[in-house]
């Protein structure tokens, strides 16, 4: 039997982060904590670009052209927060579909860390409180999926 997975290893791995400044507060911290897991794991701060977007719902739009270039991975983040409005699940929804499909359409992978809450709290429990780091644990898994996608390429 074969195991076939990657290695938690970034040298020499070109990243792009899509980040977007809605709710900045929350979403600054993954963006933190996205950079904290590229460069513990021997990303070269000149293998990272990051793209700021209005809100989670741009979020799609800068990722499909992003993978046309010489990307081996993207790291989406976002941090959308239930109002009194439908809106959340419009925006919720249409960013996890949105990325989802451009994930299928594109050769290389693009990782999901756009918090969905229905709380302040539990965006400050995901942005590095009791909850992780949602943008932490979106760049491990760009870094694990980057060095599949190479495998099976070669
Ligand atoms: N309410 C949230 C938004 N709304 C803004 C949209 O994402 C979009 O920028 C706007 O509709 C203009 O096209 N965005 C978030 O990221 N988080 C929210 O909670
Ligand atoms: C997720 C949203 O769009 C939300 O924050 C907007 O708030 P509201 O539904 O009160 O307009």
């Amino acid at each position: 039997m074969k195991v076939i997975e990657g290695v938690f290893d970034g040298k020499g791995l070109k990243f792009a982060i899509v980040v977007s400044r809605f709710n900045s507060f929350f979403s600054e911290k993954l963006l933190e904590g996205a950079l904290d897991a590229l460069k513990r794991h021997n990303v070269e701060e000149e293998n990272i670009d990051v793209f700021k977007v209005p809100g989670a719902f741009e979020i799609p739009f800068i990722t499909k052209k992003l993978i046309k270039k010489d990307y081996d991975a993207i790291i989406a983040l976002g941090v959308v927060i239930r109002g009194e409005t439908y809106h959340f699940e419009v925006v919720a929804n249409e960013v996890s579909k949105g990325v989802a499909q451009i994930n299928i359409e594109s050769n290389i992978p693009v990782t999901f860390g756009v918090v969905t809450s229905e709380t302040l709290e539990q965006s400050i429990d995901r942005s590095g409180a009791k909850a992780g780091n949602k943008g932490f644990e979106a760049a491990m898994a760009a870094i694990e999926m980057a060095n599949l996608n190479k495998q099976l390429k070669e």
